[in-house]
């Protein structure tokens, strides 16, 4: 998620629980696609839920399918459709514990 303020983007990053798959970790907001949800259904629910705004508008930015070899020698495929949401009502801020930071560009 990003907005701009005057010639500086801010982006708004999590870092994930501990006991979440790849906790500790800095991340963008978001999370797994529900069965019968579109990827931009689940997006806004995602940013509703962990950092309490409204999507307004979105733009798709890139895919990224990545592998996680897992302590258990296990592969983890991910997928990772990322979107800059360039429009959303209310002031993002992590709700479920998270730490949260502004990285600026
Ligand atoms: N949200 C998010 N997930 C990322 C990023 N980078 C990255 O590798 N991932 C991985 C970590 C997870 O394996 C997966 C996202 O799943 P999640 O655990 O956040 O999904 P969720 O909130 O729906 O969780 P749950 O239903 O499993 O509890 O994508 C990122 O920047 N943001």
């Amino acid at each position: 998620m990003s907005t701009d303020d005057q010639e500086l983007t801010q982006y708004f990053l999590t870092k994930r629980l501990m006991n979440a798959h790849q906790g500790g970790k800095w991340e963008f907001p978001g999370g797994k696609v529900e069965k019968d949800e579109s990827v931009a259904q689940a997006l806004a629910r995602e940013l509703k839920e962990e950092v309490n705004i409204d999507v307004l508008t979105c733009l798709p930015l890139t895919t990224i399918k990545h592998i996680y070899v897992e302590k258990n020698g296990e592969d983890k495929n991910v997928c990772l459709d990322v979107f800059i949401v360039d429009n959303f009502i209310g002031e993002p801020s992590a709700q479920e514990g998270q730490e949260e930071g502004l990285v600026f560009s």
